[in-house]
């Protein structure tokens, strides 16, 4: 996909980040953004609680699908609203169209952790975890049906999922298996990174505690005895040779012992 779109269209779960990164998208890229929450809310006269509580479930979807129409030709960045794809006509009205969607896909746990934190969702309100999650499992393949392309979102913050979709339509993408690997590939890069810094994290507990009994930064028998039990526990694992064990656990190992030998010191001061 080398040619700019007139119409970009975000769908995935509510909390997957459709509003924040569709509005980081339009702006980075200078382009106007619609969110379809918002234009229900505007036609309504009423935030999206109100219409459920008073108007129930079912207007609240006759206005999105109002909506879901008009969207197709705006001239900019859309964000839908996580229901959209329950409904056929709208699967049926992105498909037909000629915007490009996006999935904009995440993992449960950290869609869930937001969605409690911010509490506008009704859905969610009245829903116990299992239906939310059987709701999630529904969804993801409509999703899926209608997406032109699959960003992995986990891990990233809003403008680095904004600059890769950004991205792809500066001629830098144009093969869509690619481009779904790579995202996910970046996805797993900040995973492991995030872990890497809670690591250090406790690495640095350890150092505050091994100063307060007294004990040596350096204990060679436990570097062997991890590297072991690492190894025996990926051993039926073809992608985690020894040879990955020993050369990342050096790494890792020589890093941690650096940076408490660096608080011993500041601490000792
Ligand atoms: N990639 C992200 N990383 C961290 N927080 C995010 C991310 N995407 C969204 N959020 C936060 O999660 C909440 C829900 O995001 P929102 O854009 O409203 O999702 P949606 O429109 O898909 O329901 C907001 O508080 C937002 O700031
Ligand atoms: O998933 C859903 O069915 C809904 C998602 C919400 O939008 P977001 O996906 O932006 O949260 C909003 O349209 C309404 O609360 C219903
Ligand atoms: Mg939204």
């Amino acid at each position: 996909m080398t040619e700019e779109p007139q119409t970009l269209i975000l769908v995935g779960f509510m909390g997957a980040g459709k509003t924040t990164v569709g509005r980081e998208i339009a702006r980075q890229h200078q382009s106007q953004f619609l969110d379809l929450d918002l234009a229900i809310e505007q036609k309504a006269g009423m935030t999206i609680p109100e219409i459920f509580k008073s108007e129930g479930e079912a207007h609240f979807r006759q206005l999105e699908e109002a909506v879901v129409k008009e969207s197709v030709t705006f001239p900019g960045v859309v964000a839908t609203g996580g229901g959209v794809v329950e409904n056929e006509k709208n699967r049926q009205t992105l498909k037909d169209s000629d915007a490009v969607v996006i999935y904009l896909h995440g993992n449960l746990e950290g869609t869930i952790g937001r969605l409690l934190a911010d509490g506008q969702r009704p859905l969610l309100q009245k829903e116990s975890t299992i239906s939310f999650f059987k709701r999630w499992q529904k969804r993801d393949p409509l999703y899926q049906e209608v997406a032109d392309y699959v960003v992995e979102t986990v891990g990233k913050t809003p403008a680095r999922i904004a600059a890769e979709i950004v991205a792809l339509f500066s001629g830098q993408a144009d093969d869509l298996t690619l481009t779904t690997l790579r995202s996910q590939i970046d996805a797993l890069d900040r995973q492991i990174f995030d872990t890497i810094a809670e690591r250090i994290g406790v690495v640095r507990a350890v150092a505050a505690y091994k100063q307060k009994v007294n004990l040596a930064v350096r204990q060679p028998e436990r570097m062997v005895s991890m590297k072991a039990n690492l190894k025996a526990d990926y051993r039926q694992n073809d992608n985690i040779t020894d040879d990955l064990i020993d050369a990342l656990m050096a790494t890792l190992l020589e890093y941690s012992m650096a940076r408490e030998e660096e608080d011993i010191q500041k601490g000792q001061l």
